[in-house]
């Protein structure tokens, strides 16, 4: 089912695969980071839409990539990334990570579909095109997957050419994936491999670059680590 708030159709790219981007409400999303966006009424709230549309707007720019769908019950989310051009749909049933990703796959498939389905965490603000085509080239039609830059968890799942994505995204992500078959690739990725879930990641992410000065919507800044973020404020 689309978004309620849906009014848009995706933009179609040239690429195979169709990217799967799941995001909860902005209201319970990043609790890990809740805090650390400052005391200014939604700035936490401002934070993770802004690292959400600094994904969506990477995946949509890669050429590798036929069409973006956010699965959210949010629609914020929802509208937001609907302007960037990407296809938004709810949660249906809402059963965590995995079932979300799924149901948007199924929401890819009802739009056309192509070869090559995807999985995409909406926390990696730094992400740059180049690298996520880069990575869809590196899997040549495998299922495979890229690791945090932990080790541990996922940033991004590929289907094989024609065949299931089959995502166990959670703690303990990588391991999981490897053990069901999906080859673990480690090339030069470093904004893909960089997700956001606590302070020093969001260190991290800085120094890849991020945000960027095209990313810098309106003059609201905030402050932590001692690190800026303009937000959409
Ligand atoms: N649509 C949808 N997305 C989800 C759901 N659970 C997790 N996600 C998304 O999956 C990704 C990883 O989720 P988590 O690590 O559980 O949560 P998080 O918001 O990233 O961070 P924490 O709250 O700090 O754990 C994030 O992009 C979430 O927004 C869900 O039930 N529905
Ligand atoms: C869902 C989980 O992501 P994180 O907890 O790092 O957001 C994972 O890596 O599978």
């Amino acid at each position: 089912m689309k978004h309620p708030s849906s009014q848009s159709r995706p933009i179609k790219n040239r690429g195979q695969v169709d990217l799967v981007i799941p995001v909860k409400s902005l209201s319970i999303a990043k609790s890990r980071l809740r805090g650390t966006a400052g005391g200014r009424s939604h700035a936490h709230e401002e934070l993770v839409l802004t690292m959400v549309n600094a994904t969506v707007t990477a995946a949509i720019r890669s050429h590798a990539v036929a069409a973006v769908v956010v699965v959210t019950p949010d629609p914020i989310i929802a509208s937001s990334v609907e302007s960037l051009g990407a296809r938004a749909v709810t949660d249906e049933p809402s059963g965590g990570v995995n079932a979300a990703i799924m149901h948007g796959v199924c929401a890819a498939r009802d739009d056309g579909g192509g070869p090559i389905t995807g999985a995409l965490l909406a926390d990696l603000p730094a992400l740059r095109h180049h690298e996520l085509t880069s990575f869809i080239a590196a899997a040549a039609g495998r299922r495979a997957f890229c690791a945090d830059r932990h080790g541990s968890g996922t940033t991004l799942l590929l289907s094989a050419c024609g065949e299931e994505l089959r995502p166990s995204f959670g703690a303990g992500s990588a391991l999981a994936h490897r053990e069901s078959g999906a080859v673990s690739l480690t090339g030069e990725w470093p904004s893909l491999r960089a997700d956001v879930d606590t302070v020093h990641d969001l260190c991290v992410v800085a120094g890849l670059g991020w945000p960027r000065p095209d990313e810098s919507m309106d003059p609201h800044q905030m402050r932590f680590a001692g690190t800026s973020v303009h937000t959409t404020g």
